[in-house]
């Protein structure tokens, strides 16, 4: 093995068994213990169900294979891949200011990797491990492992002994065979969300991308550890605040909140928003000077000012306005985020006085960084940082630079304002400059007069707007990484099982999508379909209601209840469970009974059923609860 040491003296390979395991009784232990996991296993395979726990580490959940041998050459395989992955990555970053390619990149450049790699104890390293090789014996593909170099003599150790004593459980076991290779990932549905991978990374969690399966909308959904939380100073707190806050806050400008649910098991807090497909600091970083045409930021300030203007008239000051918390949607609107430190203003109040100083230490304002700030108004602290955000759209550069923070702070306070040197500025806009970084913050603009100073309201060509921008975000490597489930999921329909009392299993047969050429109303019966809306039936809005806060269907039989399916459907179902082989040819010749207002319920099969995947996507809101 190759893998790097940090020991001087030669390190020796893994050695034997009677060698190294002075504790056989141990070995044997964890043997048996993988021997007791594999039984179970294999019959778990069987049958898929997607409501038990998952992993949030991947998007998929791993389709469970028959046991893999363990071998020195695997483990060490897997060590010296990942060595010389890292090494690679490395050179790349050594080259990253040079290399174009890799920088087109940046967009969306997922990052699967743990966001507190850092805080990973010796502890921690050593279960990684012992799941890596658990994750040998199950998935048996080398470029899933998850096997870093060890650093320290005792994690070498300690690899050893975890190898050595699954190969004496290989060698008792007489487990000697491989299969072949043919591994089958499942994809994740887990609270009605069809999972992707990781699109960002924050100081409170990782951004992964899903969507809703009910809705069939893309969402991007922060999860964050209560450990981590704790060790965050205000960490609850913070979340607490920006969940309060979020929740009241609907504009076109500002992130919107879909729903928070935490999971107690996992130790975990979801926060779903809407997708966006990256940052304005992720287009900055896209260019060579890092600024944007005056047009582009022209166009996103507008953005930034209507929320602000928002935010301030719902008394909340953000007080962390800077261009990595403006995300850009889909149709190329700036979305104001991370709410993080920000502070609802009481109803009381005639101005925005704010005591707690948060924010980025380059976008604060002098009144919370140079002299007494006990209390400042956060209105106008969320406009500065606004000039500073536009002085750096325009230039790439920021009013008050200085490499150490208290110069930075005492610049931000004394120095005087100097405009951008590297690109023209036309005088509209150092007025605005000017009128914005003004130290005084009684005389600092609000964004009231932001939004009708001549600059502001000036037009730029067409060209010039959010379009590059666009085809430049448009080209970047953002895929979207819920598609290789979506094949898995339509295309191969998982089938059902009931399962009656004595445990026997009984095949359902997958359930029928179309019918008579339409959608099956019985399988989607969540849908509401546009046919039954009567002239005076509302459309609800486009904010679907919580999951937490769906309604719950009345059983049948009670008022309220759906009507029975149509006996066409009846007896497609009857038949179906009789012989489902006959019933998938006969599939195309069923033609639909005309189906009225009170033809859809749900079929009564009774018994303990495992759902089926497909069965789990459609299923009502209720059921995830
Ligand atoms: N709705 C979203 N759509 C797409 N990407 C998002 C979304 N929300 C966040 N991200 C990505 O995840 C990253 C981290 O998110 P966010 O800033 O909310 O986390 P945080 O922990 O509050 O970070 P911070 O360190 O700024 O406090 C963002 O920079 C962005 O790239």
């Amino acid at each position: 093995m190759d893998g790097p040491s940090t020991s001087d003296a030669p390190q020796p390979k893994f050695v034997t068994p009677e060698v190294i395991d002075d504790d056989p009784g141990s070995s044997q232990a964890s043997g048996i213990e993988l021997g007791q996991q594999q039984a179970g296993k294999k019959a778990q395979d069987r049958v898929l169900n997607v409501d038990s726990e998952y992993e949030d580490d991947d998007c998929f959940e791993d389709g469970g294979l028959p046991p893999a041998p363990i071998t020195r050459e695997l483990v060490d395989g897997c060590i010296e891949r990942r060595s010389k992955e890292r090494q690679v990555v490395c050179e790349k970053y050594e080259n990253f200011e040079s290399d174009e390619a890799f920088q087109k990149m940046s967009i969306g450049n997922y990052d699967d990797m743990e966001d507190d790699d850092q805080e990973e104890t010796e502890e921690e390293k050593r279960a990684r491990f012992a799941q890596a090789l658990k994750n040998i014996r199950q998935n048996r593909q080398q470029e899933e492992f998850d096997l870093d170099p060890p650093e320290s003599d005792a994690m070498r150790q300690f690899i050893n002994n975890e190898v050595n004593s699954a190969m004496m459980f290989n060698r008792e076991n007489h487990i000697d065979d491989f299969d072949p290779l043919s591994t089958k990932k499942q994809p994740k549905v887990m609270e009605g969300y069809l999972w992707g991978a990781v699109i960002g990374n924050g100081s409170y969690g990782k951004v992964k991308e899903v969507i809703d399966v009910f809705t069939l909308t893309r969402r991007a959904i922060k999860i964050m550890k209560y450990d981590k939380l704790r060790k965050i100073t205000n960490g609850w707190e913070n979340i607490r605040c920006e969940m309060a806050i979020l929740r009241t806050l609907n504009h076109k400008n500002v992130i919107r909140l879909i729903e928070v649910f935490n999971l107690t098991a996992k130790g975990k807090i979801y926060m779903v928003f809407e997708y966006c497909i990256g940052s304005v600091q992720q287009i900055l970083d896209l260019e060579p000077g890092h600024f944007v045409t005056l047009g582009e930021a022209h166009a996103m300030f507008v953005d930034l000012c209507h929320g602000l203007n928002y935010l301030h008239s719902k008394r909340v000051s953000h007080k962390d306005i800077k261009p990595g918390n403006m995300l850009l949607s889909i149709d190329f609107t700036v979305k104001i985020c991370d709410f993080g430190v920000a502070e609802q203003i009481g109803l009381y109040q005639v101005d925005g006085r704010c005591t707690k100083v948060n924010g980025t230490p380059k976008f604060q304002p002098p009144e919370c960084v140079f002299g007494n700030h006990d209390d400042f108004d956060g209105y106008k602290a969320d406009m500065w940082s606004a000039g500073v955000t536009l002085y750096n759209l325009v230039s790439g550069k920021y009013p008050f630079e200085k490499p150490v923070l208290l110069k930075l702070y005492e610049s931000i306070g004394t120095d005087p304002l100097e405009m951008p040197t590297n690109v023209p500025i036309s005088k509209e806009l150092k007025d605005l400059l000017t009128k914005l970084l003004d130290k005084n913050y009684e005389r600092r603009y609000s964004c009231l007069e932001t939004l009708v100073h001549p600059w502001f309201i000036s037009t730029f060509p067409e060209d010039q707007g959010l379009g590059r921008t666009m085809e430049r975000m448009r080209t970047g490597n953002r895929p979207f990484t819920m598609f290789p489930s979506l094949p898995i999921l339509f295309d191969e329909p998982t089938p059902e099982y009931l399962q009656d009392e004595d445990g026997n299993m009984t095949y359902l047969p997958p359930p029928l999508l179309v019918c008579g050429g339409e959608l099956n109303r019985e399988t989607f019966q969540g849908f509401k379909y546009l046919d039954d809306l009567k002239p005076s039936d509302e459309i609800s809005g486009d904010r679907r209601p919580s999951s937490r806060s769906m309604p719950t269907a009345p059983p049948p039989g009670q008022a309220g209840s759906p009507p029975p399916p149509p006996v066409a459907i009846q007896q497609q179902n009857a038949l179906q469970q009789d012989n489902p082989q006959q019933m998938v040819a006969q599939d195309d010749e069923i033609v639909a009974a005309p189906v009225d207002e009170g033809d859809r319920a749900p079929s009564g099969r009774g018994g303990k059923k495992k759902r089926s995947l497909f069965a789990c996507i459609f299923r009502s809101r209720n059921d995830s609860n």
